[in-house]
């Protein structure tokens, strides 16, 4: 039952202006309710301004120059070598993109009637939140429901400090003018693997250290293995089953110590070792709101805490940290907040992309949740090689993997490793959501030549005849 029912024009105050905040005040704002959006940085969050849309922007002007680099490969002939990277260029458009995101945003919500307040929120009581402006000057703010969505930071090594100049964070690195000669990544995650492949792409020697036995631990392991070879080719040093100790700054550069031995050195290093939750000065153990030891918020199916006017979603809740989840938990909260219907939040029909050279994209059940015997499936790959308009575009990396559920043949689970794999991604996530049989995306037309043609044969080689 919604906690809002009886209320005529329930307020609503939302900490975080991140997709999990300010989808949430366009859906709540639209219904009716009076909403008040809190943000300390910028309208957008650091999905916009620091985190998805300048990574994505700087991995769109590598993967140009991967392709203008293979160009030749199609018989264009002109000196592909020439392509120089000018880092300072990428940069500037890239936080010029994220800007006018962050003010379109901006003049959306305010269109909508959504009170922006800027400054830093805390919970002084259930329904009260006080935020110091930026001013200096402390507001204090009432509402019937509050929903949190304040994000992550990145995690720092206490041997490992960015300094912003020659050891970065993810957020500081677009202050990088020249190409890095040499850049050392630190962490084989998702943020480790795009920076690795975007640098290289770009013109930078890489050195990946990373602490497991493979990369992109927990993702598909297939999609890994593709991953790993490009890296192999391309000339990504990947320094496995280590971990860095430290990282210090040498005369002009960066020298990496490793748990393993030795050292690597390099003249930039990037530390992407992961994320911790904003959630420890926001005085919720003080009103009761239930956190795991790794200080992330506590949430159900329909993203409420334990306290039930109070909400959170996004990386704060430490569920599957993507941009999308966070728009999407946002959403759920304010509709079970106002008492819409509501289809509970559900990771099995998650689908999301990592943009390396190729992209990997995936959604709902996993190699691993069917390693474990969580799922039983039938499951078809096919390499990209063997797809006709593959062949033409010069692409030899990649497959399609479905998984169908066994006995009823519904489409459960799938992974595609292709350039713009997260657009090709879509007809297996609407099979996903939609419990679509493979005889349904088999027997949908595909343009021919496409690299959509592979993905419904993968679904004709999964068909079982009827037994008579
Ligand atoms: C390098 C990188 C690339 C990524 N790429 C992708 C991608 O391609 N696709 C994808 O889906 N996901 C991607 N992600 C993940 C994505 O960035 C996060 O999942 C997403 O930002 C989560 O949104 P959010 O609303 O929870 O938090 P955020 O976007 O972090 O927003 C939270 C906001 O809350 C504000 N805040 C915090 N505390 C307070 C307070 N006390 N008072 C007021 N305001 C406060 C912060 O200033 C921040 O603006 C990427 C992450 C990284 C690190
Ligand atoms: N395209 C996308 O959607 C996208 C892009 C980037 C990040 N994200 C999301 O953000 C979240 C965080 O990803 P991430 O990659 O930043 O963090 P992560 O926690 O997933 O990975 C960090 C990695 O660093 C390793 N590590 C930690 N300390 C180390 C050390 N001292 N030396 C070497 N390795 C060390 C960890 O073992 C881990 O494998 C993920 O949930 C991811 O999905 C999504």
């Amino acid at each position: 039952m919604s906690t809002l029912e009886i209320v005529p024009r329930p307020s609503i105050t939302i900490v975080g202006g991140g997709p999990g905040g300010y989808e949430a005040a366009l859906v709540a704002s639209k219904f009716g309710a009076d909403v008040t959006l809190v943000e300390r940085n910028g309208i957008g969050g650091s999905a916009v301004l620091t985190d998805v849309v300048p990574s994505k922007t700087l991995i769109a002007a590598a993967d140009s120059r991967r392709r203008v680099m293979g160009a030749p490969g199609l018989g264009l002939d002109f000196d592909a070598k020439s392509v120089r990277s000018d880092l300072e260029g990428i940069n500037q458009r890239l936080l010029r993109l994220a800007s006018e995101q962050s003010e379109d945003i901006r003049r959306r919500l305010q269109a909508n009637g959504v009170r922006i307040v800027v400054g830093e929120a805390k919970f002084v009581e259930r329904n009260v939140v006080e935020v110091v402006t930026m001013d200096g000057k402390t507001e204090t703010i009432t509402s019937d429901a509050a929903l949190i969505a304040t994000g992550a930071t990145p995690r720092e090594l206490d041997s490992a400090k960015p300094d912003g100049e020659r050891i970065f964070n993810w957020k500081q690195l677009y202050s990088i003018d020249e190409l890095p000669e040499h850049l050392v990544v630190v962490g084989s995650g998702v943020t480790g693997a795009e920076f690795a492949s975007a640098y290289q792409l770009l013109g930078s020697n890489v050195t990946l250290v990373s602490s497991r036995e493979t990369l992109l631990p927990g993702e598909d392991p297939d999609a890994a293995q593709v991953l790993e070879d490009v890296f192999s080719e391309t000339g990504v040093n990947v320094i496995s089953r280590t971990r860095a100790e430290s990282v210090t700054r040498t005369r002009d550069g960066v020298r990496v110590e490793l748990s393993a031995g030795g050292y690597v050195e390099g003249t930039h290093c990037l530390l992407a070792v992961g994320g911790i939750p904003n959630t420890a000065d926001l005085g919720l153990e003080d009103i009761g709101v239930e956190m795991t030891p790794s200080g992330h918020i506590k949430i159900d199916a329909v993203s409420r805490t334990s306290v039930s006017s109070i909400y959170a979603a996004g990386d704060c809740t430490g569920r599957l940290a993507l941009a999308s989840v966070a728009a999407m938990q946002g959403r759920i909260a304010v509709n079970h907040l106002l008492g819409d219907i509501v289809k509970p939040f559900s990771s099995n029909q998650v689908a999301s992309n990592i943009f390396t050279s190729p992209e990997i994209a995936t959604v709902g059940v996993t190699a691993e949740m069917v390693a474990t015997g969580e799922y039983q499936v039938d499951q078809h790959v096919i390499p990209m090689a063997s797809n006709p308009r593959a062949k033409m575009m010069n692409v030899e990396d990649g497959f399609v993997k479905i998984f169908s559920r066994r006995g009823s043949g519904h489409v459960v689970g799938g992974v595609i490793v292709a350039p713009r794999a997260s657009d090709l991604i879509y007809p297996l996530s609407l099979a996903v959501s939609q419990k679509l049989h493979v005889d349904d995306l088999a027997e949908t037309f595909t343009i021919y030549p496409s690299l959509s043609g592979t993905v419904a044969e993968v679904a004709r080689q999964l068909h079982r005849r009827e037994e008579f």
